[in-house]
C-alpha cells in the first residue's frame, strides 16, 4: 500500500504539472488571441468609416471581416472555458481511479487529454466512468452512446481525497465493505448550501442520472436519498451527453420556491456548467398576459389559510373527478361553452361578443378552436389599425387646424399618432392579452360542484383568485390558445408530490417538446391539505431506499412516523430531543449560549411565530435571519423560518417550535424532522 501511495502520488504530481503547465500555455494563448479582438475590431475601426457607404464598398468590407470575427471570438470563448477547466482542475484532477482491462482510468470534473491524445482524465459523465459507480470490481459493463455494452474486466476501484493538489488519502474498495469517502462527506456538514456528490455517487443513485433524454422518469425516495442533489448530477449528465443538442437554455428547473433556487446554485457551476433556467409553478402564470392585473394567491398564503380554514373548495378543484370533468368540458367547447367579451373603446361597444361568438361558431367553426381565436385575433388587430388610423387622422385635423400649433407637418402626423396610439391602449391590450375571451366565465361553467362553482365566482368577482383557481385557468388557457414554451426539451421536477394531477398536466403540456424527470416522497406533502398522487403512465419509475442526510438516531426518529421509510447508511449522533418548555426564545438563547451550532434553522408553525421568535432572538444570534416567503437568496447559517419555507434544505441543527401543532400533521412533522443533518430538538412550549 505505501508503495501504491507513492506511485499515486507521483502520478498526482504529474497531472498537476500538466495542467499548470497546460493553464500557462492557455493564458498566453488568450493573450494572444484577445490581441487578434483587439486588432480586428481597430482595422475595422480604421479601414471601414463610420458611415457604411454602399458605392464606397466599405460595407463589404465589413461583411467580409465578420467570420474572421466569430471564429476568433468563438476561439477565444474555448480557450477561456479550457483555463477556467484547467484552474477548476489543478486543486483537484480527479476523485477515482479504474484498472479497466489492465489500464488506469482517472476520472474527475472534465476529460483531459496530453499532446499525444492519451486521456489523462475521464469526465465523470463519459461512459466508461459509469463503472466507477458500480462502487464494485470484477466483470462489469458499460453502455456506449449507440446503446451497445461493452464488457470489462475492473481489478481495481480506488478514491482519492486530494486537497489543493496533494494526496492525501486513497481508499481501495475491491471488496465492497463500505465507502469511507461517503462516510466522511456525510459527516461534513460545513456548507449551508447544497453540494455536488460527483465522488460519492452510489450504484443507485447513477443508474437514474444516466436515464436517457428521450424518456419521461418518476423517481420516489425517502428524505435524503439525494433527489435534489441527483436532479443537478442529471442536468450536468444531460449537458455532456447531449452537448451538440441541449443548452443551458433548453432545460428548467421547476422549484418548490424562489429560495431553492439559490440554495442548488453552485453546484453547476462547480461542475463547470452554467445554471439552467429555473421557475416555480407561481411564475409559470406571469408569463401568459392574460393573468395580467389578476390576483392569485401565492402558495404560502394558500397553506396558512387552509391550515385552518375550509378546504373543500381546494379538494375539488385538485381532484382527479375534477380534472377528467375539466379535460371533456375542454374538449367540448369546440361546439358548445365558449364565452365572449365585448370590445369596447370610449364606453362604446366596438365588436359585440354575440358577433365574435358568431364567428367562433359558425364562420370558423371548422378548425380546431386555438387556431379559431388567433383568426378572430388577427380581425380585431386588423379593426384596432383601422381604429387607429381613423383617429390619428381626427387628431392631425385637429392639431393643424389649431391656431396655436405651427410645426411642420411630419410632425403634427407624429404627435397625433402618439396621442391616438395613448388614447387606444386599452383597446390594444384587450386584443393583445386575448381579453375577448372570458376565460373566467368559461374556467367557472368547467366547476361542477354548484358550492364551489358559486363560492368561486364571489372570490372572482373581488379579483380574488386563490391558488388552487392558477392550475385549471392555466390548463384551459393552454390549450384553447396553444400556449407553451417550445424551447425547453427537458424539465426536472423537484418536489413533485406537491403538485397536483392539473398542475403536472399544465407543465407537461406547456412544455410540449420536453421530457421530464420528476422527483419526490409521497410522504413529504407540506400542504396541510396535500392531493391526490399523481397518475402518470408514460414515465419509467424509479425508487431510491437509502438515505444519506441525517444521522441515524434522526432516522430512526422518522421512521417512527412513516415506518420503514428510511434505510439509514448514516453516522451515529445524538438522541434526538423533546423538550416540554414555557418559554421556546429563553430555552433557545440558553442552549446557543452554552454551544452555538455551526448552522442552524428555527421552524415555527406560522409567519407570525417566526416574526415573534426573530424579535426575541435576534439580539442573541448574530446573522440570524428571517427569513422571507418572497425572499431569493439563501446563503444564511442562523435562519428563523415558518415550516412551509423549509421544503428541500437541510442544516446540522433544526429546532422544531411549537412541535404538537404538527401532531394532526404527522408529514408534515415528518418533512420537518428530516431537514436536520446532526441535531434534532422539537420544542414545545404554551405560547405559539
Ligand atoms: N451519493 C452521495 N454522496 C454524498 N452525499 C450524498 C449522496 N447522496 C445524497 N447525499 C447527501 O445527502 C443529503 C440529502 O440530499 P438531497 O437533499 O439531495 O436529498 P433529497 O432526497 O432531495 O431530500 P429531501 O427529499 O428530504 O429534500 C445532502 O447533504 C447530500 O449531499
Amino acid at each position: 500500500m505505501g508503495n501504491e501511495f507513492e506511485l499515486e502520488r507521483h502520478h498526482l504530481n504529474f497531472t498537476v504539472n500538466f495542467l499548470k503547465a497546460y493553464n500557462a500555455s492557455l493564458m498566453h494563448q488568450l493573450d494572444r488571441t484577445s490581441g487578434d479582438i483587439l486588432e480586428t475590431r481597430k482595422s475595422l475601426n480604421d479601414d471601414v468609416s463610420n458611415t457604411f457607404d454602399f458605392e464606397d464598398g466599405n460595407v463589404m468590407d465589413f461583411i467580409s471581416m465578420v467570420p474572421e470575427m466569430r471564429l476568433t471570438e468563438t476561439k477565444f470563448n474555448y480557450i477561456e472555458n479550457m483555463r477556467e477547466t484547467t484552474e477548476r482542475l489543478m486543486k483537484k484532477p480527479y476523485f477515482g481511479r479504474l484498472t479497466a482491462d489492465g489500464e488506469p482510468v482517472y476520472i474527475g470534473g472534465a476529460t483531459i487529454q496530453d499532446n499525444e491524445q492519451n486521456i489523462l482524465i475521464y469526465d465523470w459523465r463519459s461512459p466508461i466512468a459509469s463503472l466507477f459507480y458500480e462502487n464494485r470490481v470484477g466483470e462489469l459493463t458499460y453502455r456506449i452512446p449507440d446503446g451497445s455494452k461493452i464488457k470489462t474486466d475492473v481489478s481495481l476501484r480506488r478514491q482519492f481525497q486530494i486537497e489543493d493538489g496533494t494526496l492525501l488519502n486513497m481508499f481501495d474498495s475491491d471488496l465492497y465493505i463500505g465507502d469511507e469517502m461517503l462516510q466522511q462527506l456525510i459527516t461534513d456538514s460545513s456548507r449551508s448550501k447544497l453540494k455536488n456528490i460527483v465522488a460519492t455517487i452510489q450504484s443507485e443513485q447513477n443508474i437514474i442520472i444516466r436515464q436517457p433524454l428521450n424518456q419521461n422518469t418518476l423517481v420516489y425516495g425517502p428524505p435524503g436519498s439525494g433527489k435534489t442533489s441527483l436532479a443537478m448530477q442529471r442536468i450536468a449528465y444531460l449537458m455532456f451527453t447531449y452537448r451538440s443538442r441541449l443548452k443551458a437554455d433548453n432545460i428548467m428547473l421547476m422549484s418548490p420556491n424562489e429560495v431553492f433556487n439559490d440554495y442548488v446554485s453552485d453546484v453547476l457551476p462547480e461542475l463547470g456548467e452554467d445554471n439552467v433556467k429555473n421557475m416555480t409553478f407561481y411564475r409559470m402564470l406571469k408569463a401568459l398576459i392574460y393573468f395580467n392585473g389578476r390576483r392569485f394567491e401565492s402558495l404560502a398564503d394558500n397553506i396558512q389559510r387552509l391550515g385552518h380554514g375550509d378546504s373543500t373548495a381546494y379538494e375539488y378543484k385538485t381532484s382527479l373527478e375534477y380534472f377528467n370533468h375539466l379535460k371533456r368540458y375542454m374538449e367540448g367547447l369546440g361546439e358548445y361553452g365558449m364565452h365572449f367579451r365585448d370590445l369596447k373603446y370610449g364606453g362604446k361597444v366596438l365588436v359585440p361578443k354575440e358577433l365574435i361568438e358568431r364567428v367562433f361558431y359558425e364562420d370558423l367553426g371548422v378548425h380546431p378552436v386555438s387556431r379559431r381565436l388567433h383568426k378572430i385575433y388577427e380581425d380585431l388587430m386588423d379593426i384596432y389599425r383601422r381604429e387607429l388610423k381613423q383617429l390619428t387622422k381626427e387628431k392631425f385635423k385637429a392639431l393643424d387646424g389649431a391656431p396655436e400649433y405651427i410645426g411642420e407637418k411630419e410632425e403634427l402626423k407624429e404627435m397625433a399618432n402618439d396621442q391616438a396610439t395613448k388614447e387606444l391602449a386599452g383597446l390594444h391590450a384587450q386584443i393583445r392579452r386575448f381579453r375577448f375571451v372570458q376565460l373566467e366565465k368559461v374556467y367557472v361553467r368547467s366547476i361542477a360542484d354548484r358550492a364551489v362553482r358559486k363560492k368561486t365566482i364571489e372570490d372572482i368577482r373581488q379579483n380574488d383568485f386563490k391558488y388552487e383557481d392558477i392550475a385549471p385557468m392555466m390548463y384551459l388557457y393552454i390549450h384553447i390558445f396553444g400556449a407553451g414554451d417550445k424551447k425547453i426539451r427537458h424539465v426536472i421536477i423537484d418536489e413533485v408530490q406537491d403538485y397536483s394531477n392539473i398542475q403536472y398536466a399544465v407543465m407537461k403540456d406547456y412544455y410540449q417538446r420536453a421530457t421530464f424527470t420528476s422527483l419526490g416522497d409521497k410522504n413529504q406533502q407540506i400542504h396541510p391539505v396535500g392531493s391526490p398522487e399523481l397518475k402518470v403512465e408514460d414515465h419509467h419509475m424509479m425508487h431510491l431506499q437509502k438515505s444519506y442526510r441525517s444521522t441515524n438516531q434522526i432516522n430512526d426518529y422518522l421512521n417512527t412516523i412513516v415506518p420503514g421509510g428510511i434505510d439509514s447508511v448514516s453516522v451515529d449522533g445524538q438522541d434526538v430531543q423533546f423538550i416540554d418548555v414555557e418559554d421556546e426564545a429563553a430555552h433557545i438563547r440558553s442552549m446557543v449560549s452554552q454551544d452555538m451550532p455551526g448552522q442552524m434553522a428555527v421552524i415555527t408553525p406560522s409567519r407570525e411565530a417566526a416574526d415573534r421568535l426573530f424579535e426575541q432572538l435576534k439580539g442573541d444570534i448574530p446573522g440570524l435571519k428571517n427569513l422571507q416567503e418572497v425572499d431569493t437568496i439563501y446563503n444564511q447559517d442562523y435562519l428563523v423560518l415558518p415550516y412551509y419555507l423549509s421544503k428541500g434544505f437541510e442544516y446540522n441543527t433544526v429546532i422544531v417550535t411549537g412541535a404538537s401543532f404538527y401532531d394532526d400533521l404527522p408529514l408534515v412533522k415528518y418533512v420537518l424532522a428530516s431537514r436536520a443533518t446532526r441535531n434534532l430538538y422539537l420544542l414545545d412550549g404554551p405560547a405559539r
